[in-house]
């Protein structure tokens, strides 16, 4: 794999590793321009990781980074002003508002003049939903209220390439549908996205492209269409008469055999409905009929199980104090990453 001039983002071999701890291992990706790259992956299989190595905000143990064409860290400066992401601990000041605190933003911003200040800042509040909390102090908000306003930061300016890291962590269903609908305004404005998330239907509804993290180590990754339809599509069907399901199922030029557990039907050519039309045409008796799982719903399954079992050991992680708090000059950067630049 190369980068071309059509990558909004390149990684090549990228690994870190924390006192020890491989958090990111080998991992390349290229993300097509105009894509939506979901960065899928359970609680720590390193999508955090990753994502601070493409914005620059952590030093690789190896590899190498380009977004946008230029090479990272050293392409930062002036790269970064046409980026916008939303990472874990945005660096808001808890005393101001949220209008305060974007405006704080927004005057780094170094494609804003100050006329254009009021404005932008509405837009972004508007365009996330928080226009009605702009003026309560950050400190008042809710998780969801302080992660659409990262979102708002990261939205100042119009971008070409957007990072949002589980931008809908403590949304409600009505505000992780909002953060879907920005995601695909963006998409139709010609910007590229990179979103993470560790739910796969949350990947399903937003992404053109999708790279699956599995303990620090990419095990999957292209087109969602591919990925989701790798293997054929099959429905079980569980029916005391299987013999004449299949003989009437066979009659109607719908491909089915007998497995252990019922009649396995391929669903490459026919829809579900008209299966089970057939079905009780023929007067089979039908118990249960369940679309079995696509390639990248077994694999995540498989991923997301062994990530639980790994977890139960596990004590819970500690949030560091510092993580919401207000930082000055670090944590907000001129250039719509929004989060503190950490070091191992
Ligand atoms: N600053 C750090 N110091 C030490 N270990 C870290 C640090 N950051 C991440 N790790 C470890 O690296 C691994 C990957 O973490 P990372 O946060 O990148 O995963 P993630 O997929 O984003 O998970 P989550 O959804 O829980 O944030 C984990 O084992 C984590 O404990």
């Amino acid at each position: 794999m190369t980068s071309t001039m059509t990558s909004a983002a390149y990684a090549k071999g990228l690994r870190k590793v924390y006192r020890g701890t491989v958090a990111v291992d080998n991992v390349d990706l290229d993300v097509p321009r105009g894509a939506v790259l979901g960065l899928l992956g359970p609680n720590g299989s390193g999508k955090t990781t990753t994502i601070r190595m493409l914005l620059g905000l952590v030093t690789p143990s190896a590899g190498t980074v380009e977004l946008l064409g230029a090479d990272m860290p050293s392409g930062a400066a002036r790269v970064l002003p046409r980026v916008g992401a939303l990472v874990e601990g945005p660096g808001f000041h808890p005393f101001l508002s949220g209008k305060e605190n974007l405006r704080r933003v927004a005057t780094a911003e170094p494609t804003l003049s100050s006329a254009a200040i009021p404005g932008a800042v509405r837009d972004a509040l508007d365009r996330v939903g928080l226009s009605g909390a702009a003026n309560r102090k950050f400190r008042g908000y809710s998780l969801g209220m302080k992660q659409r306003l990262g979102l708002a930061a990261a939205l100042l300016v119009e971008r070409e390439l957007v990072i949002l890291d589980e931008p809908t962590n403590g949304l409600d269903p009505a505000g992780a549908r909002e953060i879907r609908r920005v995601i695909a305004q963006l998409r139709e404005a010609g910007s590229t996205v990179i979103v993470s998330s560790h739910l796969l239907a949350e990947v399903e509804a937003t992404c053109t492209h999708v790279a699956v993290l599995h303990q620090g180590n990419v095990v999957a990754q292209g087109e969602l269409a591919d990925l989701l339809e790798a293997g054929n599509p099959t429905l079980l069907v569980s029916t005391p008469d299987a013999d004449r399901a299949v003989e009437s199922l066979r009659d109607n030029r719908i491909p089915a055999r007998i497995a252990p557990d019922g009649v396995r039907v391929d669903l490459t050519a026919v829809r579900q409905p008209d299966v089970l039309r057939a079905l009780v045409h023929a007067g089979v008796d039908v118990y249960e009929a369940r679309r079995e799982r696509t390639g990248l719903e077994e694999l995540f399954a498989k991923v997301t199980e062994n990530e639980l079992d790994a977890a139960a050991d596990e004590v819970p992680a500690q949030v560091p104090d510092d993580w919401l708090s207000p930082v000055s000059g670090s944590g907000v950067s001129g250039n719509g990453v929004a989060g503190n630049r950490e070091e191992s």
